[in-house]
Order: C-alpha cells, then structure tokens, then sequence
C-alpha cells in the first residue's frame, strides 16, 4: 500500500509537560485512520504538528515522500493536502458556491479578492462539489443561514477542492446531531475510498470511530498504547483502562462488554 503520511518519533513539550513523546503513524491511499484518547491525551498536539500549525521539537513528517515537519499549513495544503477544522471556516456573506469557488481559486494561485468575475471563476467545478457532498440544491444560499451539518458538508467540500490525496479532519462531526455524525464520516469515508484519498482524523464520538476508522491509534498522555482495528481496540485491555472513568467513552465500551 501506498504510505501517503508517514510520522516517525514526533514529539513537543511545553514547558515541563511533554504533550506527544515519540508517536508513529502511517497512513495509507484509501484508508481512516482515528487518533483517539481522553482529554489531554495529546492528540490536538499531534494533529497540528501534523497540519503545520506546531512546529514540532522533534521527529520527522513525510507526506507523499517529503518531509513537512516545519512547514506551513499554506505549504502543506499546495502540496496536496485537505484539511477540515473543529470549527468551520467559511464566509457567511458569500454563498455556498462562492465559498468553494473562493476556495478552488486559493489552490490554484489566484488572489480570489482581485478576481472582477468571482461568479465564473470555476463555477461547474464548484458545483460538482458540491453535488458530491450532497448539498448542490443550497449552491445560491448565503452560506451563514446554513444548517450546522449543511456547513460540515460545505467544508468537505472545500477541502476537496486541492484535489487532495491525504485529508487530515480535526474532529469532523464536532457539534453535529448524533444521527448526522454517521452520516457525515459515511459520506467522508465513501468519497475517500472511492477516490483513494487517505484520512486521519480525530473524534470524540466513539460510535463514528469504530463505525468508520479501519485502524485506530490511542493516545494517552502523549504516547501511543495501542493501534488496530475496532475489534482489537474495544477488546484491549490498556485501552479499557485509561478510559475508565472517562463518562463518553467508557458507556460505549461497556455497551459492547453487554452486546
Ligand atoms: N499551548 C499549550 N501550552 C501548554 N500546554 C499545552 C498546550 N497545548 C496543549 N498543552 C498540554 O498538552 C497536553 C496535551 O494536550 P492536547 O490538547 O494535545 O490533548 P487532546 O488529546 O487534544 O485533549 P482534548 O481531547 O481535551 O482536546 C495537555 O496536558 C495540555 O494541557
């Protein structure tokens, strides 16, 4: 399999605290990968030394080969890299539309703010977009009277608009409705599978995690205790135990220890 992210012995502290210690990950062209761990396990940390937003103390980033540790997140994105935010980032004047194509014209160089004709600039190729999260029928809504959900699927959108080959989503379903958290990561894990697209994401919602991640890396206290697939991981004891205690999580976990 073709490693798209490949991080090896990535680490930062703050002050005395050391955030991540020596995490490895890899993921893969096609596959979902979830960075999980109770609170201040680290995976914040990790994510953004991966995006470029933490220039880590120590350990390498390769994405598609290259190394990244250090770069900006405007590097990393022109590489070929889509991310989604916890919180989303979009402009609620401008409609749903314009939104991608403003997104559509940052990748491919433009100065969006110099274009005289925003409307035509790429206009089918947003709309393909936007069809292919399922929200075309809203292209001429301005976009802050959108749904929350609708948004998450418009920022999907727009990640997808650099045409990437690696998607890094910091908690994609945060703030969603619990029957739309599933369908949100299916529609994710649908597009990346069927364009060979790898994801790493982080999420609190254990559902959408075991429901969606092929492999799942646990952080706690920024090391990493245990990597496999759902099966491996509801059944790990380290795993059961560092989650002890932990209200979300912990009822999920025993839900299974009943099924
Ligand atoms: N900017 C910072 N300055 C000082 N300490 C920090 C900073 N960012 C994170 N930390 C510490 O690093 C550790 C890991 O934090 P991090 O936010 O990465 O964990 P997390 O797993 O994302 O937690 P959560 O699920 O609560 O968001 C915590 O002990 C946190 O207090």
């Amino acid at each position: 399999m073709t490693r798209l992210l490949e991080v090896r012995g990535l680490a930062k502290s703050y002050g005395g605290v050391e955030a991540v210690k020596d995490v490895s990950l890899a993921v893969a062209a096609g596959e979902m990968v979830a960075l999980i761990g109770p609170n201040g396990a680290g995976k914040s940390t990790c994510f953004n030394m991966i995006n470029g937003q933490i220039r880590p103390d120590r350990g390498s980033i390769l994405m598609f080969g290259r190394e990244t540790a250090g770069l900006s997140p405007a590097a990393i994105w022109r590489l070929g890299v889509g991310r989604t935010f916890q919180i989303t980032a979009t402009f609620g004047s401008m409609t749903v539309v314009e939104n991608v194509q403003v997104a559509l014209a940052s990748h491919s160089g433009t100065a969006w703010r110099r274009l005289a004709r925003l409307d035509r600039f790429k206009r089918d190729e947003a709309r393909d977009l936007l069809e292919l999260v399922g929200i075309s029928g809203l292209a001429e809504r301005p976009c802050g009277e959108l749904a929350y959900g609708d948004l998450k699927r418009l920022e999907l959108a727009m990640a997808l608009s650099n045409e990437p080959k690696l998607l890094l989503m910091d908690e994609p379903t945060a703030g969603m409705a619990p029957g739309a958290r599933i369908a949100m990561m299916a529609l994710a894990a649908d597009i990346a599978r069927r364009r060979g697209i790898g994801i790493l994401f982080t999420e609190h919602d254990m559902d959408v995690v075991f429901e969606h991640a092929d492999r799942l890396m646990v952080l706690d206290r920024g090391r990493l205790i245990a990597e496999g697939d759902a099966e491996a991981i509801r059944n790990d004891p380290l795993v059961r135990s560092v989650y002890l205690g932990d209200g979300t999580v912990f009822s999920v976990l025993a839900q299974t220890e009943r099924a």
